[in-house]
């Protein structure tokens, strides 16, 4: 596939997206995470490709949403699903999720809706989730004690792509190669015309090394578990809190991690710990065993007498003589004694093994002098020693630990992935509990299925008072409707509730309601309340969008909200009943909320239908609604009821009069 040809996805993005490993692969997995991989390209638009991907592969052209407040119940819709989400990751992939007017499309979704609400959104699950976030590359890591070396300047090149971590040296013979083994710990030379090369140092020909990245840099794959521990240990607490089978064997991961410091390197080896401290710590014990011996010498100088020969005396005196010789011959004991001391501090604070230990002797010489002095040669031997043995020491647990971690790379990004994928079925279902939602049935024309919609005991999040306080509503329609109601009956909730219910249902999503039927619409066109009447202009405008509606596609929805509010009653009513007919025509299916039905179906030349919200009276001077609109029935208004109310509770001609207009 090009991807090109996914929708909205231009030349720059494709480039972009071709950065990616596998990227028809990606693009079509809907991993957002992933996806946001690509440079340049965020998350959101991600979310924003993954539908395109999924669009094409339906032959979904994407026009359900057909106006601004249809996009706007969307939005709503994907607000209440992205509230219940723990991760961003969540949020963003629930944003594929759009209503689509495509059978393959809505059952593809529908099924992994279905596992989803099965799932028990648990406080702990959700609380381990918080920690988890997609995978993410470290920066490079450079490494300075080893290079690879080549002769042949196209593996030079190939080289610098594929272990940006290290030097890449050109060499043109054994001799280049020694050279560089005296500046690095180890050398890698990738030219099998090296092979038996006999250098100092420790130098390897390995011409594979490109191909085992984790065993010619073992840093970076240990980067990339130390920059990812905590996500990684989240996605581990999360399939134990949930109970999923892991990708990955977490015992094992969290073994490897536990032999990992966050920085890439070792920690809990206690040799490398001993060697680390001892090339750390080796001045300081090399000056606290001088002092050692310094106190032991100075305590035994005190306690004797030096008897000196006049000779020796004049000696010292007039040639400034050194005391060494006298120390020789007087204090030899003492002094042997005092650097046998100065050993072995040196040995027992720097922890050294015997061989190293020898190493060690040397820094105390047989050469007697007050204060002490040590070998600064031998120091720096000893030193030279531990920090090779150090180094040898890390790379070799480095490599071990790599190898281990390299086993479980594939699997960790499933488990993480996995991880979030369960917050995205976790805030459906909780979605699905918060609501009281059921799975809807959405029949298209190919099975045969009723037109309009049906929808028994729904209840709209969307209201203005707790979902507790929703009352629930049973309608249904198919053709062209008129809703009739006193004012704040819920005529606007109740379209509210339809274009809810439709769109969630096209999502593949459950629905507030006890159950749902409804037809795939090609498109839903939900047209607000205006904000009172249009002038010229504007009016032309509205009228010309219904001219469109009314030309458009078949299967649509179109639901309506006081339209008459454009421009004088008696003109509203017959533009209203216009439109209504044509729509009735098409078979569309239709709602128009309206306060002049007497008026629009006197003014149709077909039998529109018309339902009503009708009050059950006044009580206290407080409407009481029965909020289910009455099929079939022109329901009476606000000022009719208040009317009648009147005339029966005052004995006027006035009142009975009025209301026999009605
Ligand atoms: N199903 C319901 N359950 C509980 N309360 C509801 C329900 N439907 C509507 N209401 C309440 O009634 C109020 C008015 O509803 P709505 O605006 O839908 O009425 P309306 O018939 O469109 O009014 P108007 O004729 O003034 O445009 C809402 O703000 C809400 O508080």
């Amino acid at each position: 596939m090009e991807l090109e040809a996914i929708p909205g996805v231009g030349a720059k993005t494709a480039a972009a997206l071709r950065e990616l490993d596998d990227p028809v692969a990606t693009v079509e997995s809907g991993d957002v995470a992933a996806i946001a991989r690509a440079p340049g390209v965020n998350e959101a638009r991600a979310a924003r490709i993954a539908r395109g991907a999924i669009r094409r592969r339906h032959g979904d052209d994407g026009r359900v949403l057909a106006t601004d407040r249809a996009r706007e119940v969307y939005r709503e819709a994907i607000d209440l699903l992205r509230e219940r989400t723990v991760t961003d990751y969540a949020a963003k992939r629930l944003e594929t999720f759009y209503p689509s007017a495509s059978a393959s499309r809505i059952d593809e979704a529908q099924s992994f809706v279905e596992e989803a609400v099965e799932r028990d959104p648990d406080p702990a699950v959700r609380e381990a989730l918080a920690g988890v976030e997609p995978l993410t590359d470290p920066p490079t890591v450079r490494v300075r004690d080893r290079c690879l070396a080549t002769a042949d300047a196209e593996t030079l090149a190939r080289a610098e792509s594929a272990v940006p971590e290290l030097s890449v040296e050109t060499v043109e013979d054994a001799r280049d190669v020694s050279e560089l083994g005296r500046s690095y710990a180890t050398v890698i030379v990738l030219d099998e015309a090296f092979a038996g090369l006999d250098v100092e140092g420790d130098v390897h020909v390995r011409p594979d090394a490109l191909d085992e990245p984790a065993e010619t840099v073992p840093e970076r794959l240990l980067a990339f578990f130390a920059a990812n521990r905590a996500r990684l240990e989240a996605a581990a607490a999360v399939h134990e809190a949930a109970a999923l089978s892991p990708a990955a064997d977490l015992d094992r991961l969290r073994d490897a991690l536990a032999r990992l410091d966050d920085d890439g390197t070792i920690v809990g080896d206690e040799e490398l710990e001993r060697l680390t401290a001892a090339v750390d710590d080796l001045d300081a014990a090399v000056s606290t065993a001088e002092s050692v011996a310094d106190d032991r010498l100075r305590d035994a100088i005190r306690e004797r007498d030096v008897t000196i020969e006049g000779t020796d005396f004049l000696s010292l005196v007039e040639q400034g003589a050194r005391v060494d010789s006298l120390l020789d011959r007087e204090l030899a004991d003492e002094y042997d004694e005092a650097m046998a001391r100065a050993r072995e501090h040196l040995a027992d604070a720097l922890r050294l093994e015997p061989e190293e230990a020898e190493l060690a002797e040397r820094v105390f010489g047989d050469d007697p002098s007050f204060p002490v002095d040590h070998d600064e040669t031998a120091v720096s031997r000893l030193k030279n020693e531990l920090t090779a043995a150090r180094d040898r020491r890390a790379a070799r647990l480095k490599a071990e630990l790599a190898s281990d971690l390299g086993d479980l790379r594939e699997p960790v990004e499933t488990l993480v992935r996995d991880a979030l994928e369960l917050d995205v079925a976790l805030a459906i279902a909780r979605f699905a509990r918060d609501f009281d939602c059921v799975m809807p049935e959405v029949v298209g024309p190919d099975s045969g299925g009723a037109k309009g919609f049906r929808i028994e005991g729904g209840r709209s999040p969307l209201l203005d008072v707790d979902f507790a306080d929703a009352e629930p509503i049973d309608y249904a329609v198919s053709g062209a409707t008129l809703l009739s109601g006193v004012n704040s009956g819920g005529k606007t909730s109740t379209l509210d509730l339809v274009a809810l219910v439709v769109v969630l249902a096209q999502m593949g999503m459950p629905v507030p309601a006890e159950s749902a039927t409804v037809e795939r619409f090609e498109e839903v066109h939900y047209y607000a309340k205006s904000q009172g009447t249009l002038d010229a202009g504007a009016f032309e405008a509205t009228l010309r969008d219904f001219g469109d509606l009314v030309e458009g596609a078949d299967g649509r929805l179109v639901l309506v909200d006081e339209l008459e509010s454009i421009t004088e009653p008696g003109a509203s009513a017959k533009i209203i009943a216009g439109i209504l007919e044509a729509l009735s025509a098409q078979d569309a299916t239709a709602v128009f909320v309206s306060h002049l039905a007497r008026e629009i179906r006197d003014a149709a030349d077909f039998e529109v239908a018309v339902d009503g919200i009708e009050a059950a009276g006044l009580v206290d001077g407080e409407l009481r609604v029965n909020r289910s609109p009455r099929k079939g029935h022109l329901a009476r208004s606000t000022p009719e009821l208040i009317v009648e109310k009147l005339a029966g509770d005052r004995d006027t001609d006035f009142y009975a009069s009025l209301l026999e207009k009605f």
